[in-house]
């Protein structure tokens, strides 16, 4: 995951805009970019195994859970080692592609709790609501806590995981508002703010357009602060505000796991709210430790490391949490 972080995106790397250095032997001076990547291409070639061997482990001890392997498993009639390397394959894309993905909007979502203690109010006084605290909050709560999906919706909005999505190519000669982009160009779509970055030749420049998940005509006023009330109105969720579809890409290629992750983050955000509070940390001398709200760059963005205090809220919330776990 690492490597993907720091490999994905375009221009990380010399040889992206100069692919002839890939002819220089791993040896050479400058060329640890060789060694990297070998040293990456272990771990991927690894991935689909080491995935395949969890599943085969756990149903040795028969703590398969209920999944796409566990489903593909019991259909022994279509099993075939062709179908399981594909099942191998498709796990390990799977992995990849949405394990750091959701860690980072659901850390994204912490760090805003932990920054907004206000928002986490209204949120625990919404879910508290439609549940009355008698139970952990179900994927048929979705539409009666409008806020705690507009909440989602801002994660996705306020830091985006992937700014830059992932680079794509140009198939064939095309134009953009009276520029010309050749076949074989790399076009990076930004999400932060939509410029088109163009390598023809693997040289790079870049179109700023207009904002995009920061565009105030768009979202409102102030897209740096995490603020859900800007996709409700009346309490539920205004449609003239657009989900934030750019956090998931662009085109064709566009992320196929988008509804698998959002209804993965809501009910984390709504189970998390429905028995913890989140608030900031206090060091050994009394002090309240104040977050950075820094982020890392690369493909794939996470708030720098911070501390915060997860404690659950009440005695009631403990024993749902105890039967959350033994129901799993
Ligand atoms: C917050 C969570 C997630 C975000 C922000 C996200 C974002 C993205 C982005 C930006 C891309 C590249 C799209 C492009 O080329 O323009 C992508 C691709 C992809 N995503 Fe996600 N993703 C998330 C979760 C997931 C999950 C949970 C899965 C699987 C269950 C998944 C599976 C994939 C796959 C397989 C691709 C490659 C698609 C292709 O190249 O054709 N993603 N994702």
């Amino acid at each position: 995951m690492a490597g993907l972080a720091a490999a994905g995106n375009a221009g990380s790397f010399l040889v992206d805009s100069f692919p002839v250095l890939q002819y220089l032997p791993s040896w050479f001076p400058g060329a640890d970019f060789k060694r990297k990547a070998a040293d990456w291409n272990l771990s991927v070639k690894a991935m689909p195994h080491v995935t395949m061997k969890f599943v085969h482990d756990s149903m040795d001890s028969d703590t398969l859970s209920h999944s796409i392997a566990y489903k593909y498993m019991e259909e022994k009639s279509v099993r075939s080692p062709e179908k399981e390397e594909i099942l191998r394959n498709v796990l390990a894309t799977l992995y990849a592609a949405g394990s750091d993905t959701t860690v980072s909007a659901l850390s994204s979502f912490l760090l805003a709790m932990t920054q907004n203690p206000d928002i986490q109010r209204k949120a625990q006084e919404a879910i508290d609501d439609v549940i009355e605290c008698h139970r952990l909050p179900e994927f048929s709560d979705y539409k009666s806590i409008p806020y705690i999906n507009a909440i989602l919706k801002e994660v996705l909005r306020w830091r985006a995981v992937t700014p830059l999505a992932v680079p794509h190519s140009v198939s064939r000669d095309d134009e953009h508002r009276g520029y010309h982009i050749p076949k074989g160009s790399i076009v990076v779509g930004n999400a932060w703010c939509v410029s088109v970055v163009l390598l023809p030749s693997r040289l790079a420049f870049s179109l700023p357009i207009r904002a995009m998940l920061n565009d105030i005509s768009v979202y409102g006023e102030n897209p740096d602060v995490f603020n859900p009330d800007r996709f409700l109105k009346d309490g539920n969720i205004n449609p003239d505000i657009p989900h934030p579809q750019e956090a998931f890409g662009f085109g064709r290629r566009i992320c196929p796991g988008q509804e698998v992750a959002e209804a993965s983050i809501w009910m984390n955000i709504a189970s998390i709210l429905a028995v913890f509070d989140v608030t900031k940390a206090v060091d050994d001398n009394g002090h309240v430790v104040e977050p950075s709200g820094e982020f890392t760059s690369g493909m794939l963005c996470h708030p720098v490391p911070f501390e915060c205090d997860i404690r659950p809220r009440t005695m009631h919330a403990v024993s749902l949490i105890q039967s959350g776990i033994h129901g799993l």
